[in-house]
């Protein structure tokens, strides 16, 4: 994608060069001393993508099939968002092989300080700001916070975002990936001509973005008719009971284990509904599902959901997909303001950190919309050429090309 959009916007192929890897990759390997006693040693990334702009930014995950070439690809999908939303940062993201689900408390805050201490030398408020992702959370960021406090013996909450409120946290950045998201829904609803209310919607994963999208879809009047986590999914055309959902989903985002009519992640994305949200892992919508999805409008909130391949089975079925890169920027934008913030030692209310999302959302949804609709290519290429735009021009002017 990033070589198809340089082309077009007429690089030279020294950018795509520059652009196709990131510019550091550090691989740690991190013992823990686990509570029987014994030690066990978990394997670590962290990705700087490019820090032309500024520093580096992006989330940490903590998943059983976190790989390097994963880590590489999210941390690229970042300088795209970062470029979109016009933020001064680049893209980064890390991530532990690691089963957080079957770890104790105190193995997952020793887990968490000791990749904190392996990183510490690349990461900080000025090189390289961490944030939650997948499997990880306030608790872990407050972890990670102290850690990295007490390795350079000052207080320094602009090391990482997503942090509980009363340690520098923004208001509204627990919720700030869905609520970028139900903005993005409103906003291409509009141009599709469907209306929320009483659009069926199906979210795959009910974690952090899944379980808060249900939550404001359903107060915007859309009916919920299915949700999913890493075990199952549950469909219902006459819409589900979110609240119900919501009230017993674990902190992992797990739901269905608690039902026996659930069906496979796989059968819920083929289900009828207007509008559908991948929220959950990487590669879900593949050339294989692609022609058999029946909805109208498909909305990332996941990194990389949707192959390439089916985003142009999508794309040539008359689909408005809205890509990864665009829809999922609410958390990293309000990741930004809590940085700014936690900079500035000056906090704002919750209303004020909406209205300044939404100005960056609508802005970025119709730039990419209009470059879509002028240059006639799809969502997703045209969100490359926007979120390009800073990164090009800033190493242009660093005079690194
Ligand atoms: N948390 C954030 O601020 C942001 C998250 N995202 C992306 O949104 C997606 C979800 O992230 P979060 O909600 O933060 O994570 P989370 O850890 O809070 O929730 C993940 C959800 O996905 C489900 N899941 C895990 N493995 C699965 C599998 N193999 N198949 C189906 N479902 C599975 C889990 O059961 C859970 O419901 C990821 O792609 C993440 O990169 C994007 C932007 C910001
Ligand atoms: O909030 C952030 O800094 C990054 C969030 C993230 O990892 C993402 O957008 O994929």
């Amino acid at each position: 994608m990033i070589q198809v959009a340089l082309q077009k916007m007429g690089y030279s192929d020294s950018f795509y060069e520059l652009l196709k890897e990131p510019l550091r990759f550090l691989t740690v390997r991190i013992p823990v001393r686990m509570d029987d006693g014994s030690v066990q040693v978990f394997t670590g990334y962290r990705a700087q993508h490019n820090d032309a702009v500024g520093p580096t930014k992006g989330g940490i995950r903590f998943h059983p099939s976190v790989a390097e070439d994963e880590v590489k690809a999210l941390a690229i999908w970042m300088s795209i968002k970062c470029g979109i939303a016009d933020l001064p940062f680049g893209g980064g993201k890390g991530g532990i092989q690691c089963d957080p689900r079957s770890l104790s408390l105190p193995e997952l805050e020793r887990l968490s300080r000791g990749y904190v201490r392996a990183i510490s030398q690349i990461v900080g408020p000025t090189k390289d700001i961490p944030a939650p992702d997948v499997f990880t959370n306030s608790q872990i960021m407050a972890w990670m916070t102290d850690e990295y406090s007490r390795i350079r013996e000052f207080d320094s909450p602009g090391f990482i975002t997503g942090k509980p409120i009363v340690l520098g946290g923004s208001a509204g950045r627990e919720s700030s990936t869905a609520m970028g998201v139900t903005m993005f829904i409103k906003e291409s609803a509009k141009v599709a001509g469907i209306d929320l209310k009483g659009a069926k919607v199906i979210i795959q994963g009910f974690g952090n973005a899944g379980s808060f999208l249900s939550k404001f879809l359903h107060d915007a009047g859309a009916n919920i008719v299915g949700i999913s986590d890493a075990n199952g999914a549950l469909y219902d055309c006459a819409g589900l009971d979110i609240q119900y959902l919501l009230d017993r989903r674990d902190s992992f985002g797990t739901v269905t284990n608690l039902f026996s009519n659930t069906i496979s992640n796989q059968e819920l994305l083929v289900k009828e509904c207007d509008i559908l949200v991948p929220a959950a892992i990487e590669n879900q919508i593949t050339e294989d599902n692609a022609s058999l999805i029946q909805a109208k409008i498909v909305v990332e909130a996941a990194n990389g959901p949707t192959t390439l391949k089916a985003t142009e089975i999508l794309t040539e079925r008359g689909i408005l997909l809205v890509p990864d890169v665009l829809a999922s920027s609410g958390g990293v934008i309000v990741s930004y303001f809590e940085w700014v913030q936690n900079n500035q030692g000056y906090y704002w209310p919750e209303e004020e950190v909406h209205t300044k999302l939404e100005q960056i959302i609508l802005k970025s949804f119709h730039n990419v919309y209009q470059t879509s609709q002028q240059k006639n290519i799809d969502m997703r290429l045209a969100a490359y050429m926007v979120g390009l735009n800073r990164l090009t021009e800033a190493i242009k002017w660093r005079g690194w090309i």
